[in-house]
């Protein structure tokens, strides 16, 4: 049997005691802080610990999940164990009742100070229709996309919390039927439905993790959308990769998924062909079977499915790692677009239309190449959690304003 909260959780709630993910909240005018959902509540973690344990009373009074996330893994057990007992016997019930802020009151900020922020490229079908698309005429995966999870720095600094409006980026970039550049507002404005993983355990310089060495450093887990400018990322991204395409904004959830909560989730990585280099294989790496769903304007227009990507989170912490780069918490690791084998689920406009070629069909008979000013993207996501049970992620939306 499942375990059961003493909070009343309704049926099909994202928030089950199975899941307990954090965010940093506020509430009636008050300092942002940590908190922890459970079903249609967040629980205030500072007073909570105040009261029952004291050294993370400072921890979690704080704006940012940093100081918690530094702390390592054994103290991310402790504080999940803990706060499991204190939701699931009820006779904890007194002290934490008080404590519960229903979540439709709260304002969610963003969870953690972004350190560095990378974003792979590890599904083989995105990679393949992104080739496809943007190099006609040339082998769709270059020759190392099977040997290394291949991906780009980006900018921490431009990494907001759900629900920042999306100001249509302006850039430079060719049109049709003219040689020379135009400057102006994006005309291929897209979304990209990623996954990230949100490092908690820093490395030390030099320290090179493997493969298996994930789990000590992953703290959670956010979804991810790398709006991306089409037509700048195709002008300037040789030979040195997205620049301003892609660096105007990111968006992630507000709650940060507890890796442990994904442990039933975890499923063995992918077949990989070629074998890889040995520094990129393990004996215990995972895969994540992650079902996400993509709305634009609230019809739901696609379903990719984290279980079939290609490169694993360890694989790419373990390149990552491999010349000596350290990870830094805070750090946003973030998987590259989730997209699978047919058009049900990729994971951008890019694909979805053919780069604008076969715009999409929506109710009530519009149409959509790029995203328009005014359309609303939301990204969510669910995991199974053992019994039956799933656990969502919330979600991560935008709605774009004109330029
Ligand atoms: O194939 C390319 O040149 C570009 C591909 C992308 O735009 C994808 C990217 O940002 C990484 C990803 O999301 O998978
Ligand atoms: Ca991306
Ligand atoms: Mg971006």
């Amino acid at each position: 049997m499942a375990a059961k909260s003493w909070v009343p959780v309704p049926d099909g709630s994202p928030f089950p005691v199975q899941n307990l993910p954090y965010c940093v909240f506020s509430y009636a005018g008050e300092d942002p802080r940590v908190g922890v959902a459970i079903g249609s509540y967040v629980l205030d973690l500072a007073p909570l610990a105040a009261s029952e344990w004291a050294d993370f009373a400072s921890v979690f009074a704080g704006p940012s999940l940093n100081p918690f996330m530094a702390l390592g893994r054994r103290a991310w057990h402790a504080v999940r164990h803990w706060l499991t007992e204190r939701l699931t016997d009820e006779s904890h019930r007194d002290l934490v009742e008080p404590l519960l802020i229903p979540m439709d009151q709260v304002r969610l900020h963003m969870p953690f100070t972004v350190a560095d922020f990378v974003d792979f490229f590890a599904s083989e079908h995105h990679a393949t229709n992104m080739g496809r698309l943007i190099r006609p005429g040339e082998q769709p995966l270059t020759p190392n996309w099977r040997h290394l999870p291949i991906a780009y720095h980006s900018r921490a600094g431009s990494v907001a919390v759900s629900g920042t409006p999306v100001r249509r980026p302006s850039g430079q970039y060719r049109v049709p039927g003219r040689a020379e550049p135009v400057f102006g507002p994006t005309e291929r404005l897209d979304f990209e439905a990623e996954v990230g993983f949100v490092i908690g355990t820093p490395t030390t310089p030099g320290q090179r993790l493997s493969v298996d060495d994930a789990r000590d450093h992953i703290f959670g887990v956010v979804l991810v959308n790398d709006w991306s400018a089409r037509d700048i990322q195709a002008w300037e991204y040789r030979p040195l990769g997205p620049f301003n395409s892609k660096s105007f904004l990111t968006s992630i959830s507000p709650w940060v998924i507890p890796l442990d909560a994904l442990e039933p989730a975890m499923i063995p990585p992918p077949a990989q062909d070629p074998e890889p280099l040995p520094y990129l294989r393990g004996s215990h790496d995972f895969g994540l079977d992650l079902s996400l769903r993509v709305e634009l304007n609230g019809e739901v227009i696609s379903r990719p499915r984290y279980a079939r990507m290609y490169w694993t989170p360890g694989q790419m912490l373990a390149h990552l790692t491999s010349c000596g780069a350290t990870l830094r918490t805070g750090d946003l690791v973030a998987s590259g677009t989730v997209s699978g084998p047919d058009a049900t689920e990729w994971g951008c406009l890019a694909e979805l239309t053919v780069d604008g070629t076969e715009p999409l069909k929506l109710a009530g008979g519009a149409t959509r190449s790029y995203l328009e000013d005014g359309d609303q993207v939301t990204i969510s996501a669910t995991a199974p959690v053992g019994d039956g049970l799933t656990l969502g992620f919330g979600e991560v939306t935008g709605r774009v304003d004109p330029a």
